[in-house]
């Protein structure tokens, strides 16, 4: 049998890189593609506080999202930052080469010292090689001054991403045969960046275009967190090259019970993406998952990734290899983690 396979382009700190897609609409995933895992073991204590501080944080950015344009252009990202921090508006970016404009809008603030709820440090105390390699910027906070608890709920809720990331990545050097505490100065001072992804329902005119809310590509670091709301529309790209929704279907192989149209993620969970450094660090055992997001619902949708990783070092690889073609091999799926 032949199929006629064509080669997404994507678009990475190290350069352009091509994977396989398969000719079929995306479907539902099984159990397996994208495994559920509990945490809840490891933060029992805080579940309810938890549920919160994803809430609390949601609002905010609502608020934010909702203001007039000009409100929001006061930290605009092209404007102000060097660092892409701050504010992307709609239709502003188009971060597959292969595919349309992104309708998304986004808000990003990375890793301060000073909000490091491990690590808390004037930047000043920061050693000299690794202040360099900070990226936060001030501006998203003083832009944004006017809207009550904003910066206190973004960053209750990048600090909770954080804790647990700097639990996982021991996880992950275990997964790898490394010791335990193999990335743990590595990360004192991380790549920890908070993004805020606002999804409006598309206009007809941008549902006649095809439009994508986010586009195909990897992410970056070692690994993100990535929470969606109930509305859906995140799909990932198989090691085979199909296109699966993540969604409900991943609990159970009953399929009977979705529709396929809305695939609905499961509450509770985030979704873990493996990143292109993690990747590389490891010879592609683990291998970064390509994924995109069309909002197809009437609703507008809001997601929440927190991307980790180690801020100089990756830095030094993107500078490195700006701009040269770099060979990947095939993607794995994502995996859940609930509680
Ligand atoms: O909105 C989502 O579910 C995914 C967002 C994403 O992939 C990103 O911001 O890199
Ligand atoms: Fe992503």
């Amino acid at each position: 049998m032949t199929m006629s396979v064509t080669k997404l382009k994507l678009r990475t700190a190290l350069g352009p890189v091509y994977r396989d897609v398969l000719p079929y609409e995306p479907r539902d995933c099984t159990p397996e593609e994208i495994p559920v895992i509990d945490l809840q073991p490891m933060f029992s204590s805080e579940l309810s506080e938890r549920k919160k501080t994803i809430a609390r944080c949601k609002e905010q950015i609502l608020k934010f999202m909702k203001q007039p344009l000009e409100m929001k252009e006061l930290v605009e990202s092209h404007k102000y930052s060097k660092f892409y921090n701050g504010y992307l508006g709609r239709r502003k970016t188009q971060i597959s080469p292969s595919e349309t404009v992104d309708v998304r809008e986004g808000f990003t603030f990375r890793y301060s010292p000073d909000l490091d709820p491990d690590h808390p440090k004037d930047i000043s105390q920061v050693p000299d090689e690794i202040r360099r390699w900070i990226r936060g910027e001030d501006f998203v906070w003083e832009g944004t001054q006017h809207l009550p608890e904003f910066k206190r709920d973004c960053v209750a809720y990048w600090s909770a991403c954080l804790r647990l990331a700097r639990k996982m990545v021991r996880m992950f050097a275990l997964s790898l045969d490394l010791e335990e505490d193999y990335w743990d100065e590595k990360v004192t001072h991380p790549g920890a960046d908070g993004v805020f992804n606002y999804y409006p329902a598309r206009t007809q005119d941008e549902i006649e275009q095809k439009c994508v809310g986010l586009g195909s590509h990897t992410d970056l670091q070692l690994f993100t967190l990535l929470w969606q709301d109930s509305v859906g529309g995140l799909q990932i790209l198989t090691r085979e090259g199909q296109w699966i929704k993540v969604s409900e279907s991943s609990k159970s192989s009953n399929l009977s019970k979705f529709d396929g149209v809305k695939a609905p993620p499961i509450e509770g969970t985030i979704v873990v993406n493996i990143g292109d450094y993690m990747m590389r660090l490891c010879n592609d055992i683990y291998k970064s998952t390509v994924h995109r997001v069309t909002n197809e619902s009437t609703q507008e949708r809001v997601s929440m990734p927190f991307f980790f990783g180690c801020q100089k070092r990756f830095q030094m690889e993107r500078e490195e290899f700006a701009g040269k073609e770099v060979k990947q091999s095939m993607a794995p799926s994502a995996v859940v983690v609930a509680g």
